[in-house]
């Protein structure tokens, strides 16, 4: 049965039909204990969604939605490895990613967390070469800067949870990311770096990948050209890879590469080694501390029941919004500035997964799916785009993430960042009315102007400190919601087609541009046209 028509569909119709307009103020009159009952933990994290435009009904309609879309069950194949991935054939486990060592996750028939923690093992291994000084570059000296050349999943997770985890990092190494296949990026990452202390990391599922392959290259010719000799290369490169034979077509001895498999999702494939960048700059604890955190949220997505499930009520919340009251973006507003790439992080995560209009049998799909997503840290985006969030036309649920203590205590920072965390939703969940702002003695032509609606949805997700087991468990936390939304959506949230029309098309323009002919006509009049400039303007 499709999405639209099944019982619970029209139920949450009707019943949005009903209920929109509903005003914060008056929920909460309503049910003086909402913010009690609207509110869950999960491990460390606490989340209170009773600011969201929703009544209890609301929830247990959704809830209904999810046991009509058979949410456990599809659950419960994750888990078991069922190759849920239909259209690449391909089970999706990165949950086993993060399971304790005697824990069991099978991908045909075969137990997959015994090659977990092989590689993790060694990943361990090296990290504590690198950071004790005992792997030595070429010419002796000891590696004082890492350089992890990657891109979408390969590249996105490394850099926010490195920043988001600066605090916990060897200071002493200087550890950066390439992604861009724009030149810009790899010279300024390697302008100041001494090559003979240099280590790259080359993360690529495929090894196939255009801006890494030439990325690696480059990065390989300028090693080369400042040492001298190409036999370098093998203690400077090492490849985090599922494809043992690009690694060695590189030029990368394959015992310098570190394993993963195809069952983990480009964007779900932190955990594996493709985190090794952070397990250099963090060490080996600090890597098992975010994935100890990873694995309390598995657990509990796994074995929460619905309606106390984190990862789902947040998805729940989500369809909510884009479904029934037309929201069809989402901010994710982090109040720490370590974790200023996050909402990046998650650009990926939630639009790669479930940007699909297509259903799971083929069909067009007749509902809307995946969300935009974006956001900065607070309290920066208050002062640049929290205006239309607050007076704006458009519905923008938002995620407000914060913690009690600071790694950082300067003064009464953390009162003051926490004071604005607290007032923004406050301000946006109940509004400011045009008595109130009369009462303020404002005169009557711009009582309009300062009038604040409010019922602007927020969510608040709160931890005592940003530590790697609670980055683990929020990183986690959307992760699942991401496969709630997919679940109830009908769609396929792990392959990713709609990135390969663009990189075919590119493929075919290059050689073009290498031509260097004038003017090229086989494409349609404004690409012909464009290129055609450029050419002008290049040569
Ligand atoms: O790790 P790689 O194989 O180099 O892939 C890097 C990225 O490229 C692709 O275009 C996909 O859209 C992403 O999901 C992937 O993370």
């Amino acid at each position: 049965m499709t999405l639209e028509n099944l019982p619970a569909w029209s139920a949450l119709e009707n019943h949005a039909a009903t209920t929109a307009g509903i005003h914060p103020r008056e929920l909460f009159n309503l049910m003086p204990e909402r913010a009690k009952n609207m509110s869950l933990t999960a491990g460390p994290l606490w989340m209170d969604y009773s600011k969201n435009l929703i009544t209890a009904e609301t929830i247990s309609l959704l809830l209904k939605l999810a046991e009509a879309r058979e949410l456990p069950r599809e659950i419960a194949a994750m888990y078991a490895g069922e190759k849920i991935n239909r259209t690449e054939n391909r089970a999706v486990l990165h949950v086993a990613l993060r399971a304790a060592r005697d824990e069991v996750y099978r991908v045909d028939g075969v137990n997959v967390v015994d090659q977990v923690y092989a590689v993790r093992d060694r990943m361990a291994a090296f990290g504590e070469q690198v950071r004790n000084g005992e792997w030595l570059g070429f010419t002796g000296k000891r590696i004082k800067n890492v350089v992890n050349i990657g891109i979408g999943g390969s590249d996105l997770g490394p850099v926010m949870v490195y920043e988001a985890l600066k605090h916990y990092s060897d200071r002493n190494l200087t550890v950066r990311f390439v992604s861009n296949v724009d030149g810009t990026h790899l010279a300024e990452a390697t302008r100041d770096l001494n090559a003979e202390e240099t280590l790259f990391i080359i993360a690529s599922k495929t090894f196939t990948t255009q801006e890494t392959m030439t990325n690696a290259h480059s990065a390989r010719t300028w090693l080369i050209g400042q040492l001298g000799d190409a036999a370098a290369v093998a203690r400077h490169f090492v490849a985090v890879s599922t494809n043992a034979a690009g690694v060695r077509d590189f030029g990368i001895d394959t015992a310098n590469m570190f394993e993963f498999w195809d069952w983990v999702g480009g964007r779900y494939s932190l955990t594996s080694a493709i985190g090794l960048s952070l397990v250099i700059a963090l060490g080996k604890d600090h890597f098992d501390a975010l994935l100890k955190g990873y694995r309390t949220m598995d657990q509990h997505f796994k074995n929460a029941p619905l309606a106390e499930n984190m990862p789902v009520i947040l998805g729940l919340l989500g369809v909510w919004y884009i479904n029934f009251l037309e929201g069809s973006s989402h901010a994710i507003l982090p109040y720490d500035q370590y974790m200023h790439r996050f909402p990046a992080y998650f650009q990926q995560g939630d639009m790669e997964s479930n940007g699909k209009s297509v259903t799971r049998d083929g069909e067009a799909a007749l509902h809307a799916t995946g969300p935009i997503i974006w956001g900065e840290p607070g309290t920066n985006g208050q002062h640049a785009f929290y205006q239309l969030i607050h007076q704006g036309t458009s519905l923008i649920p938002c995620d407000f993430i914060g913690f009690a203590k600071s790694l950082n205590p300067v003064g009464d920072h953390h009162d003051k960042l926490m004071a604005n965390f607290f007032a923004q939703q406050e301000a946006l969940a109940f509004g400011k009315t045009e008595n109130e702002v009369r009462e303020e003695g404002t005169p009557e032509e711009l009582v309009p102007f300062k009038t604040f609606d409010g019922a602007r949805p927020c969510t608040s997700i709160m931890a005592e400190q940003l530590t790697p087991e609670v980055l683990g468990n929020l990183i986690a936390l959307y992760e699942h919601k991401i496969f709630v939304q997919g679940v109830i959506w009908d769609i396929y949230s792990f392959d990713q087609w709609g990135v390969e029309l663009g990189k075919q098309l590119a493929k075919r323009i290059l050689p073009e541009l290498a031509e260097k002919k004038a003017a090229p006509e086989n494409h349609d009049a404004s690409t012909n046209a464009q290129i055609a400039w450029y050419l002008q303007h290049r040569d």
